[in-house]
């Protein structure tokens, strides 16, 4: 079926004939994350290597404006940054920046894996612009949710459209994209992603549920299925999902594990390891990616 969505795509409204988004300087969203952060010296690592200051002092708790809007109140709490996390965030993106040379980002993962989350936070601190596909969808849609799209046109009639806003973002740059849970599934979006770093953030089954749950399922229309209770219900579904799918994720070129970066820190529960932690661990695996290129 046609991708008729996309006729009102308009990519180019958006983004400079360059293909390259313009931003703010490197100084300026540098200083607009990090300008409540004390000033520190000089910086030693260690776990993650996780940046300590050199020099004591007290730790200043920061809140992430961008990622915090959806969060439950406990979540919220763990939210609160210390000003090491962001200073390590402030120099791995310095140092990774110029060795992406422009290359987008691709986040992908099962849906809820904190893609949308992550990639906001990636692509401040980058000075990247952020495009999450299935608000792209939307949009051009004329405001169609997801779920509407689905229940209306069909999940094909989606994926057309997934995989041709895919094929629009490939030829751009200075991006970092969230892509749709289900985008792995078809070869020809991996082909449109290849230009780029994918990462694929890799969250314990039963987290998600848990995350899932708590926030609702409605903007999820392939959750919308099952018996038992809301939790079982979504755990079931996700682990079908996984089943068709674990494969395809994993031909990502980085993966992020939730479990890895909670051992890492000491944590027994992954739901303790926050975003700006989960966006230190993406820029180190993405280092390490970029160097053995
Ligand atoms: N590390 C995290 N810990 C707890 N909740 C998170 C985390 N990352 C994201 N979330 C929450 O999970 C939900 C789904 O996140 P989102 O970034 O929209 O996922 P995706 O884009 O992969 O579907 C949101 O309510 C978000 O606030
Ligand atoms: O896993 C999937 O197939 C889907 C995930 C959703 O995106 P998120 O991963 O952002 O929830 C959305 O594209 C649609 O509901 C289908």
């Amino acid at each position: 079926m046609e991708a008729k969505v996309i006729q009102g795509l308009h990519l180019t409204t958006w983004i400079s004939s360059d293909k390259t988004v313009p931003t703010m300087s490197s100084s300026m969203r540098l200083s607009n994350r990090f300008e409540k952060t004390k000033r520190v010296n000089m910086l030693k690592c260690d776990h993650f290597g996780t940046i300590k200051p050199a020099i004591e002092h007290r730790a200043a708790r920061l809140k992430v404006p961008c990622t915090s809007q959806n969060f439950p109140a406990s979540i919220l709490e763990s939210e609160t940054l210390t000003s090491e996390e962001d200073l390590l965030l402030q120099k791995k993106s310095e140092e990774i920046e110029p060795c992406l040379s422009g290359r987008c980002i691709y986040l992908v993962g099962m849906m809820g894996s904190g893609k949308t989350t992550i990639g906001q936070i990636l692509s401040e601190v980058l000075g990247y612009s952020f495009f999450d596909c299935d608000k792209l969808i939307e949009q051009a849609a004329g405001g169609t949710a997801v779920a509407d799209i689905f229940k209306h046109r069909g999940e094909s009639y989606f994926r057309d459209n997934e995989t041709e806003v895919l094929h629009k973002l490939s030829s751009m740059r200075r991006l970092v994209i969230s892509t749709g849970g289900g985008a792995v599934i078809r070869p020809i979006n991996w082909k449109y992603m290849q230009k780029g770093v994918s990462i694929f953030i890799d969250v314990p089954l039963d987290a998600l549920a848990k995350r899932l749950t708590a926030i609702g399922t409605a903007s999820r229309p392939l959750l919308h299925h099952g018996s038992g209770d809301a939790y079982t219900q979504t755990f079931k579904r996700l682990c079908k999902l996984w089943e068709e799918r674990s494969e395809a994720y994993s031909n990502a070129q980085v993966t992020v594990s939730l479990e890895r970066i909670a051992s890492k820190l000491g944590h027994e529960d992954v739901c303790s390891v926050n975003p700006t932690q989960i966006a230190i661990e993406a820029l180190i695996r993405i280092e390490e990616y970029l160097k053995k290129e």
